[in-house]
């Protein structure tokens, strides 16, 4: 059992910011889910935006400093009809860039956790 939070261990803001990029970009690679987040390019503005929330919902989501200001997860993904194949696709991305970026398997599991906890507010919303 490790002592460190999941902040530390996600590699605190800098690190969070990595992450985040590099998840934005595997969402637009990947066939399954980029019709939904391709249109953000078009909008640098609103792609920020968007960057800076999951940022901070990272950071306040596993014991940092931000404080989240965008929708909650039912607001934000309401209409969207997303599908389980999507989610899984998501998820795939995530723990790919957590692998990628050298999180160990612990913290992997854990924010595996934390994700599919979501799927409620998400999945066929
Ligand atoms: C797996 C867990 C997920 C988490 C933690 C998550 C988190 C978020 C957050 C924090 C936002 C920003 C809300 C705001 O700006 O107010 C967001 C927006 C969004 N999410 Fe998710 N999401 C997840 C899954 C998904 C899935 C499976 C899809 C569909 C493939 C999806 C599609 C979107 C889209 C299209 C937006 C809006 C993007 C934009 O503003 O251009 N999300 N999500």
């Amino acid at each position: 059992m490790t002592t460190t939070s999941l902040y530390q261990r996600l590699g605190g803001e800098q690190g969070i910011a990595l992450l985040v990029d590099d998840i934005v970009e595997a969402h637009m690679q990947n066939p399954t889910v980029q019709a939904r987040y391709l249109p953000a390019l078009d909008d640098p503005e609103h792609l920020e935006e968007l960057k800076g929330h999951l940022r901070d919902f990272l950071s306040a989501g596993s014991g940092g400093p931000a404080e989240y200001r965008g929708k909650n997860m039912l607001e934000a993904h309401r209409g969207m009809n997303v599908g389980e194949a999507e989610y899984m696709a998501v998820m795939d991305d995530i723990l790919g860039v957590l692998d990628r970026h050298g999180v160990d398997p612990q913290t992997r599991q854990e924010m595996l956790g934390i994700v599919y906890s979501l799927k409620e507010e998400i999945l066929h919303v």
